[in-house]
């Protein structure tokens, strides 16, 4: 494998016919492969037609109330559980339980409950976390994997079922309980829903057939696993940054008090009107996924065509080429001498911004880019924005102010302790 760090490269190693690699191969799935983990470039273009449609933000859009009235639950949870109380909160978990609900409630009708237990609900974050070094292993012995695939002992030892005990058994009993559900509610007439589910259901292939279910059901668990740890991540990031640079929580409030005195913020913001009148919040963000990329994974790819030309020396096709968040964003070609530090200004500059995005490789790449982005980032421009309105972030004690930690292809925070003082308070 190939390990490319010039930003320049990605539209030749991420170009459409370019096929993922056999480390996608993950038997944990089960038999039937969803979009992210598909490998041919041509079968993944005929579902990211058919998936195109329930992820567009045209339908993404229609689900915004949902996400409001997760994010104002979040927000009345966390006033009773630390701030009526005086209490610290550990915020990191926090962010993983709103995206979690967000998640499943956009995706299939029902928040799984994080927010309202306050808790890890039958520790399926835990299980998630605690396996993932493991599973970053397997992949690395792809071979030994395919071998195994769809083999008795493939299914016994790798293959997650919904009888398993751990976080991934946990989703798949919850996804088929939500799936059954809304099946019969289909069955009886009862219809009105508006989310991920719904569209995936109503969803007609181009020879105009409902997708399959074992298809349905695989990304279904997709969307459980690719759209919850991802955006806390990134939540927990924003965070960190307003508790260790002053200077930067300082902009942000500015810039939101401006905004909420032009009347622009509904309560809580929509997503459009964050991206129209708070540009720092934005560029926070991105700059925050920037440096602490939620999947700082290998993304491995087989060159393809006429093959890529890495500074004079020729890559044929077939040969594996990869690259990670993590090395792409920290090129001091495109992003200078200052790649290394937090800088939201290098993203408010209409031009530079412009050429940034192109390189941008938070959300993935070309013709494989993240589906859920738009989903993503409306819970993003909304949860930690309405905290920030309504809180003063305060830091508790230097030692607890987050860790990134990665495992396998996967970052989180931890031991991110912040206090909640409600402006009003802050401002008597
Ligand atoms: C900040 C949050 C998120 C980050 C950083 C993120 C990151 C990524 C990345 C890097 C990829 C490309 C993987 C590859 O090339 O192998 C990807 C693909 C994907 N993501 Fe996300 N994601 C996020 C949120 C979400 C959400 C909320 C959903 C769903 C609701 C989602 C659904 C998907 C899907 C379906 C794909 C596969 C797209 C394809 O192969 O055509 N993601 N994501």
């Amino acid at each position: 494998m190939l390990l490319v760090q010039d930003s320049m490269k990605l539209p030749e190693m991420y170009n459409r016919q370019a096929d993922k690699s056999d480390y996608y191969i993950t038997p944990s799935f089960g038999p039937v492969e969803n979009i992210l983990v598909t490998r041919e470039h041509k079968h993944h273009t005929q579902l990211r037609k058919v998936m195109a449609g329930p992820y567009s933000y045209t339908n993404i859009k229609k689900m915004e109330p949902l996400v409001d009235a997760r994010v104002m639950q979040w927000l009345e949870r966390l006033k009773m559980e630390f701030v009526d109380k005086d209490m610290p909160v550990d915020f990191t978990p926090w962010t993983v339980f709103l995206a979690y609900d967000v998640i499943s409630e956009i995706g299939f009708g029902a928040p799984i409950g994080f927010v309202e237990a306050g808790c890890d609900q039958e520790n399926i974050i835990k299980h998630l976390h605690a396996g993932l070094r493991e599973k970053a292993i397997l992949n690395r012995l792809y071979p030994f994997l395919k071998l195994l695939k769809g083999t008795w002992l493939g299914r016994k030892y790798f293959e997650a079922g919904a009888s398993a005990s751990s976080g991934l058994g946990i989703l798949l009993k919850l996804r088929d309980r939500l799936l059954e559900r809304r099946l019969k509610d289909l069955e009886e007439g009862k219809e009105g829903r508006q989310d991920l589910l719904q569209t995936f259901l109503k969803t007609r292939t181009v020879d105009g057939k409902p997708l399959d279910i074992e298809y349905i059901k695989s990304e279904v668990l997709l969307v459980l696993l690719a759209g919850a740890d991802t955006t806390g991540t990134v939540m927990q990031g924003l965070i960190h940054q307003c508790i260790t640079r002053p200077d930067i929580y300082e902009r942000l409030r500015d810039e939101i008090k401006a905004a909420d005195k032009a009347g622009c913020l509904s309560t809580p913001p929509k997503y459009e009107e964050v991206s129209a009148h708070c540009p720092f919040y934005v560029a926070c963000v991105r700059e925050v996924m920037r440096l602490w990329p939620s999947s700082p994974a290998l993304f491995p790819r087989l060159v393809s065509g006429s093959g890529i030309d890495f500074e004079g020396k020729l890559a044929p096709a077939g040969v594996e080429v990869a690259s990670t968040p993590f090395l792409i964003h920290r090129d001091k070609n495109m992003y200078g001498e200052d790649a290394e530090e937090f800088v939201p200004e290098r993203w408010m500059e209409p031009e530079r911004c412009k050429k940034l995005l192109k390189y941008f490789f938070g959300f993935g790449y070309g013709a494989r880019v993240c589906l859920g982005k738009d989903i993503a980032q409306m819970e993003i421009y909304k949860g930690p924005m309405q905290l920030l309105r309504e809180y003063t972030i305060l830091p508790v004690g230097d030692d607890r102010v987050g860790t990134y930690t990665i495992a396998g292809g996967v970052a989180y925070w931890n031991n991110m302790f912040v206090k909640l003082v409600p402006n009003k308070k802050m401002a008597n």
